[in-house]
């Protein structure tokens, strides 16, 4: 498979390693100021930065080149690139986190929002962490992860920071280096119950999206990581 990067920053560079282990090249670098080009591309693969995100993902898809999106913080324009991509009959995956083990999260976070949604004594937060570099806040992944809790429960919405009732509470910490930490914890008087997703690098990340972009190009429409993985 040729891939296109459009962002060769951390996640970049760390999807080249990975992509070329598993036999494909990488036959084009696009980072910020270069000219979109994707010459014998058969996929593009976009870890820039909220900004350039929707410029990214609109001149692949209008360049005939399915893209696989991972970059976060640009969530409120995803229905254009939804319609963009139908429009021009593409292919176009995005996942807030492309590693298999927080796709696993998400649906076991679901699974325990249900169970919780009749239990009034618990109150649900969540804490996630983060090198420092990190541009945006709460994380993408935070993000889906109090959607899947407001699906399948009372709470209405998300805050960052501040502690409102019928909102999820996310508190965002940006410490060192640290890969990505989610921990969700459902609190009453008597005990705690929480979950958590600990990435020990970017390689689960890289992998994952690597493995969408296999599984993408050749294929048209709209997909998400739950297509991909097959979970029900
Ligand atoms: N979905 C997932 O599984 C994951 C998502 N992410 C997300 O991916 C994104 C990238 O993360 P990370 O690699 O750590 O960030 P980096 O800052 O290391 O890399 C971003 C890169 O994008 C480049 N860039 C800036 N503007 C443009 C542009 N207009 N076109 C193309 N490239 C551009 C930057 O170049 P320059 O430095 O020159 O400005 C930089 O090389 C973030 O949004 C992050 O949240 C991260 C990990 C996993
Ligand atoms: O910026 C990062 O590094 C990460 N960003 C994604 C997010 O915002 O959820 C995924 C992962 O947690 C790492």
């Amino acid at each position: 498979m040729k891939i296109a990067l459009l962002g060769y920053g951390r996640m970049g560079k760390t999807i080249e390693k990975l992509a070329v282990e598993r036999g494909h090249s990488v036959v084009k670098k696009i980072d910020q100021g270069d000219t979109y080009d994707f010459a014998d591309a058969d996929v593009a693969i976009d870890f820039s930065v909220p900004d350039a995100a929707v410029d990214n993902i609109s001149m692949a898809l209008k360049s005939g080149v399915p893209v696989v999106s991972g970059t976060t913080g640009w969530l409120d324009r995803y229905p254009e690139m939804v319609a963009l991509c139908k429009e021009n009959n593409g292919a176009f995956i995005y996942a807030s986190n492309f590693s298999v083990g927080v796709n696993i999260f998400f649906e076991l976070n679901k699974k325990l929002a249900q169970m919780m949604k009749a239990l009034d004594s618990y109150n649900v937060s969540m804490t996630e962490v983060h090198h420092i570099h990190k541009l945006d806040a709460p994380s993408g992944t935070a993000i889906t992860l109090a959607e899947g809790i407001i699906e399948e429960s009372s709470k209405t919405d998300w805050i960052l920071g501040n502690e409102e009732s019928n909102k999820i509470t996310i508190k965002a910490v940006r410490e060192a280096e640290v890969p990505g930490t989610h921990t969700i914890t459902y609190q009453s008087d008597v005990d705690e119950i929480m979950i958590e997703h600990k990435a020990h690098s970017r390689n689960g990340f890289a992998l994952g999206a690597i493995i969408a972009a296999e599984w993408l190009k050749d294929k048209k429409g709209v997909h998400t990581m739950k297509d991909v993985l097959n979970l029900s």
